[in-house]
């Protein structure tokens, strides 16, 4: 079996996830905690310059989407931040700590969680089986899946069926399910809405809504109108750099300000 960042490695405290859960909730009244910052990231794939000076940040609690047209790098921004594709130059930390030069393990194991493009669930495991091998060791598995069937009671309903027999929907909230039990206090989450019908992009959006109430969420969605219900602040990426960030709130799906960056 193939294993995903968000299940990777021992976990942090239990104090250490409340405490973080509790600077998350309290954080817009009192002051902003930044959990990740990315500064000047330069990522290359071979001679292929991919990444031309990202910086970035995402403070705790918040929804943060990035968004661009194809090919510009999104998915390189988080394979760079997971250490998966280490950038050349620049700064990425989380909670102040340097990331770079970390091994992808030790990344998932300061609980940041990735939900890739593909989803990597374990097709031929029970939808039950898939969330309790996500659950990390020493943590208490009912109560974590309990309160995860609590946010996705399909899920529940479908424990026992195999997860490679769900609907693409319901895949992507399995996937998300693994993420929220791992210890993860930001998940990075990759086009979940990609190649699903509109009615089920409905029922993830819905799900991320509730994902992001129990988490902080970096999400790379081509969905503009979903990327900006969800989240509070955008940045867009043209070309390997950031063009344009703001909040949500002062921004709409057909404003020519992101178009032009977004249609082909
Ligand atoms: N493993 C790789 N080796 C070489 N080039 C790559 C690799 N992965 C991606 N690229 C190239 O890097 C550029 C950025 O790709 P990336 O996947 O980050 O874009 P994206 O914005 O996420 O777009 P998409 O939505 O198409 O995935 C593209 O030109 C892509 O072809």
């Amino acid at each position: 079996m193939t294993s995903t960042a968000a299940e990777t490695g021992p976990p942090p405290t239990e104090t250490t996830r409340e405490e973080s859960r509790e600077r998350a909730a309290i954080a817009p009244e009192v002051a902003a905690v930044t959990l990740l910052e990315l500064e000047d990231v330069e990522t290359y794939y071979g001679e292929s310059h991919v990444l031309e000076g990202v910086t970035l940040s995402v403070e705790a609690g918040e929804v943060v989407a990035l968004v661009g047209r194809n090919g510009v790098g999104k998915t390189t921004t988080l394979r760079s931040i997971l250490q998966l594709t280490p950038p050349r130059e620049g700064t990425i930390t989380y909670r102040g700590d340097e990331l770079v030069g970390l091994e992808p393990h030790e990344v998932a194991e300061r609980g940041v969680g990735w939900i890739p493009e593909d989803r990597r669930i374990f097709s031929q495991l029970t939808v039950a089986e898939n969330v309790r091998v996500a659950v990390p060791d020493g943590a208490d598995t009912g109560q974590r899946v309990a309160t995860v069937y609590d946010t996705f009671p399909i899920l529940e309903e479908r424990r026992d069926q195999e997860a490679g027999t769900l609907s693409g929907g319901q895949q992507q909230m399995l996937a998300l399910a693994r993420g929220l039990v791992g210890d993860n206090d930001l998940l990075l989450v990759d086009e979940p809405s990609e190649g699903l019908a509109p009615q089920i992009v409905a029922d993830v959006a819905e799900a991320l809504a509730d994902a992001a109430t129990e988490t902080t969420l970096l999400l790379v969605e081509q969905n503009l109108p979903l990327a900006l219900d969800l989240a509070d602040r955008f940045y867009v990426l043209d070309k390997g750099q950031v063009v344009d960030d703001g909040d949500t709130a002062d921004v709409s799906a057909d404003d020519e300000r992101l178009r032009r960056y977004l249609s082909a």
